[in-house]
């Protein structure tokens, strides 16, 4: 291999120190699943609004091919990238776990996580094809599971609805994709370490901050 070219060996190489780097880091991941607009990112958001979580806990930015909302900035929210992008990222090995959901693609990087984990404990926000991938894939003992439930099984419809960032077309791919995903929680609540039902945000947040405030005191 000439002097300058990329070399396969030395990407494989550096993942595995950065996987090796993840197990060893004293600080945990926290995954939280949930249907589709059922309030996982109001959840955290909520929490890290305490000042006292605030500096403890950092977010795993995702990378996805889905186009910004308003409001959203490159490399806060998410890395918006293109599909090719995107594409030369899996093929480089780059993510922890990746999944296509409603047409879009959505990825965790080892990166990402890393970067939150030398300094923070790292919440994940990921979709239960990535939850699956996670538990094949990574580091079980660094995970801590946390459910978001909807109050009815209507409201998550509700809320994506009101929401409005969705096309018409894009909520009939979603709702179709939250049937598998609640059944999928409905048959694997062993996963979790914890349920919270959102159903008053306030009280979620809260529910989710003493979770939060458990893993900064052990
Ligand atoms: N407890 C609640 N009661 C009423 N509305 C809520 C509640 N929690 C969140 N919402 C609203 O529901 C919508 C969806 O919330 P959010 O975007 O946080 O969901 P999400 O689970 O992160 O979505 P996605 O599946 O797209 O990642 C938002 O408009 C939010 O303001």
């Amino acid at each position: 291999m000439g002097c300058g070219t990329p070399s396969i060996t030395n990407d494989q190489t550096k993942i595995s120190e950065t996987k090796q780097e993840i197990q060893k880091s004293e600080k945990q991941m926290i995954v939280l699943n949930g249907v589709t607009a059922v309030g996982k990112s109001s959840v955290f958001k909520g929490a890290l609004k305490k000042p006292h979580l605030k500096d403890e806990f950092g977010f795993s930015v995702s990378h996805t091919t889905r186009k910004p909302r308003e409001g959203e900035q490159d490399g806060r929210e998410y890395y918006f990238v293109t599909d090719e992008e995107f594409d030369q990222m899996v093929k480089d090995n780059k993510f922890l776990e990746y999944t296509v959901n409603h047409g879009k693609k959505y990825g965790t990087s080892f990166m990402a996580i890393q970067k939150v984990l030398e300094k923070q404990h790292c919440i994940l926000d990921i979709d239960y094809k990535g939850m699956q991938t996670l538990l094949k894939a990574a580091l079980p003992q660094k995970q801590i599971n946390i459910l978001i439930s909807p109050p009815t099984d209507e409201e998550f419809e509700k809320r994506l609805r009101t929401r409005g960032t969705e096309s018409e077309e894009q909520i009939q791919t979603r709702l179709r994709t939250a049937i598998v995903e609640l059944n999928f929680f409905k048959e694997n609540k062993g996963l979790y370490q914890h349920e919270i039902i959102n159903d008053v945000l306030d009280v979620a947040v809260e529910e989710f901050s003493a979770i939060l405030e458990q893993i900064t005191h052990q």
